[in-house]
């Protein structure tokens, strides 16, 4: 949902979200996996995401009342008999599969699973019991031409708009059914139009046997329900994962995303459970059903982001549980204040591989009851050995100009920049856990009529802006506005001017806006060009606003990664002038993630 949210919010579409429960939950709440509820508000959806159902709670339950029932009575009644499952092996995860990188490397190859006949629907099935005991457990395996007609063509459309190559498989040298399904499949192909795809017949046991030897032998595989069922969650640890497949069912009105994993009963509750399939899920769904096919290829690109920017370990990626990479200790420094805080809450997102994190605290005992991070971990005052057999000490202090930077960076490599006039407008979070915790004392405080009381600031700070940060310095500006200044000039060689205004304390909490005037020179850049060029950053980095007169808002960044950049304007008050307004969480952005992501670097390229 959030990448949804996050997804609707950049490209600026709107999806109602809608939710109903199925399988084992539908039973618990319900007695039965699927209500007629649930069916008809999927049913009057645009498209449908599935979460994975099943477990060992309900596996002694009657077949027709288990919860994978609710699945397939979902794909049946929307009629949704082509299921894609794309394989592609994310380049960072070529390690991560149990297989050896030079066989994985290249994987790219699509699952065409017919997905509402053969053995799992066909008639007759059941077990009865025999005269003299014996019980005789049965399924049929049936296909009609219509249903093997439909799925070869989809498989073919689909290989047109990749590399041309379809290969069927089947079990034509044993099963009846499937010697059908072959026949049919060279047909459509020679009487249908598809002479220009390439096409070749497999058997499933060769073909089982081939994914492992030689994957990008493989364009598209177009096989049966039950054979599908099978190859994709055997080529699913080609990507190092299952973890990693989304799938799309389509073929009636409304299409069905769900990932191709089942619901890991085995890891439920321990927080191991890798969410990228279904990420990349919401992705196929967006560009299947909603035509949004750049938001989905924004989130793939964030997805392989991500798994560049730090390479989980792949039993993490299994499920497993491992932390690797850097065999040995993570620490971050202060990590009980605010700064500390939000850090190992990123270092646990991106999955940051050390084997053990620890905190060290500057100076003092932990107060009681200040570390709230799960699972507990340990608490070190720093002192002169504390570096001892430490790998990776991450260290922070909030850097205003971070998320400046990151949105000038890009313009300065384009075009040159020779002054840049910034008014930052700070929140309290900047100085601190005591600082926050003043604000929502003073603001308690007010609403009850009551006096505030001043610590941290030297005015009140609730329901004001104080128009300095910090001590102030001979020359009459503040070490914050120093602090603005002093990591732009390292950047560049050439000069800033000063902060102007001074920079104001805003009561805002959590976020740092920040205006910039900007001119630069010798090229000259327009307001459009500006928009091309940020746009061009990667989403993680950097996003514009959709139209030119949006302005980003702090709660648009709150617990965000990304600086926003918007109302992009010409100013003419000087020549070749542009203005911005950027917006960025101050304490994620602009001070824990630098640190985590400079350790990142070091781990990829060093360690
Ligand atoms: N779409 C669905 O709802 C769906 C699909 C498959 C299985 N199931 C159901 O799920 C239950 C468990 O089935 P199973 O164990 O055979 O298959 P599974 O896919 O749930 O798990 C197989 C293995 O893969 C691991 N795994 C699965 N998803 C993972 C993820 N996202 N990250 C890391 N590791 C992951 C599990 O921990 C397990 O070790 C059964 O009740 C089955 O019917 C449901
Ligand atoms: C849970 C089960 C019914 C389902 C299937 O066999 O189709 C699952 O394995 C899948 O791959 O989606």
């Amino acid at each position: 949902m959030a990448v949804l949210l996050q997804a609707g919010d950049i490209f600026d579409f709107t999806i109602d979200v809608e939710e109903g429960v199925v399988g084992g939950a539908s039973i618990d709440a319900h007695g039965t996996p699927l209500t007629d509820e649930v069916l008809a508000l999927a049913k009057s959806s645009d498209a449908v995401v599935l979460g994975a159902m099943g477990g060992p709670k309900w596996d002694g339950l009657d077949y027709s009342i288990r919860p994978e029932r609710a699945l397939l009575a979902l794909r049946q009644e929307l009629g949704l008999f082509a299921n894609l499952r794309p394989v592609k092996l994310f380049a960072p995860l070529a390690q991560a599969s149990t297989l050896k990188p030079e066989v994985v490397a290249g994987t790219d190859l699509l699952v065409v699973r017919e997905l509402t006949g053969g053995i799992y629907f066909g008639q007759p099935k059941g077990v009865t019991t025999e005269p003299d005991g014996t019980e005789r457990g049965f399924n049929t395996l049936v296909y009609t031409t219509p249903e093997i007609e439909r799925i070869a063509r989809v498989a073919f459309d689909a290989a047109r708009r990749r590399r041309g190559r379809v290969t069927s498989v089947d079990k034509a040298n044993v099963l009846e059914s499937t010697e059908l399904w072959r026949r049919v499949v060279t047909r459509v192909r020679d009487e249908e139009g598809y002479g220009d795809v390439e096409l070749d017949h497999v058997l499933v046991d060769n073909c089982a046997m081939q994914l492992i030897r030689d994957p990008r032998q493989f364009d598209v595989i177009v096989t049966t329900n039950m054979f599908g069922d099978i190859l994709s969650d055997e080529a699913a640890m080609l990507t190092g994962s299952i973890g990693m497949l989304p799938s799309a069912s389509l073929g009636g009105k409304v299409g069905m995303y769900e990932p191709v994993h089942g619901s890991a009963p085995d890891i439920t509750g321990q927080d191991k459970a890798n969410p990228l399939a279904t990420i990349l899920t919401v992705a196929l769904m967006l560009r299947h059903s909603f035509d949004q096919g750049a938001a989905a290829d924004c989130i793939e690109q964030a997805v392989e982001r991500v798994l560049e920017a730090g390479p989980p370990h792949p039993g993490h990626l299994r499920g497993e549980g491992q932390r690797g990479g850097v065999q040995g200790d993570g620490f971050p420094v202060g990590a009980t204040g605010a700064v500390g805080e939000e850090m190992r809450k990123i270092l646990a997102e991106r999955l940051f591989p050390v084997d053990t994190f620890g905190c060290w605290l500057p100076s003092g005992p932990p107060a009681s009851g200040s570390l709230s991070v799960r699972p507990q971990i340990p608490v070190e005052v720093l002192d002169d050995d504390s570096f001892e057999d430490i790998d990776i000490a991450l260290f922070s202090r909030a850097r205003r100009s971070v998320p400046m930077l990151v949105a000038l960076k890009p313009l300065y490599d384009a075009a040159g920049i020779t002054r840049i006039v910034v008014s930052t407008y700070q929140s309290v979070s900047g100085a601190g856990r005591r600082a926050m915790e003043e604000l929502g004392k003073q603001t308690a405080a007010l609403f009850n009529s009551q006096e505030v009381e001043c610590e941290q600031f030297p005015h009140q700070i609730a329901f004001n802006c104080i128009p300095h940060i910090d001590s102030f310095l001979p020359d009459g500006y503040t070490k914050e506005g120093e602090m603005v200044r002093r990591p732009a000039r390292s950047w560049t060689t050439r000069k800033f001017a000063s902060p102007s205004p001074p920079p104001p304390r805003a009561r805002a909490r959590l976020l740092q806006p920040l205006r910039i005037h900007q001119r630069r020179d010798p090229t000259k850049l327009s307001a459009g060009d500006v928009r091309a060029i940020l746009r061009r950053l990667p989403a993680c980095c950097s996003r514009t606003t959709p139209r030119a007169t949006t302005t980003p808002l702090a709660t648009q960044a709150t617990g965000r990664t990304s600086t926003y950049v918007g109302r992009i304007r010409e100013d003419d008050s000087v020549e070749n002038g542009i203005n911005l307004w950027v917006v960025a969480d101050n304490l994620r952005k602009g001070a824990a993630l630098n640190a985590v992501q400079i350790a990142e670097i070091l781990i990829r390229d060093y360690h």
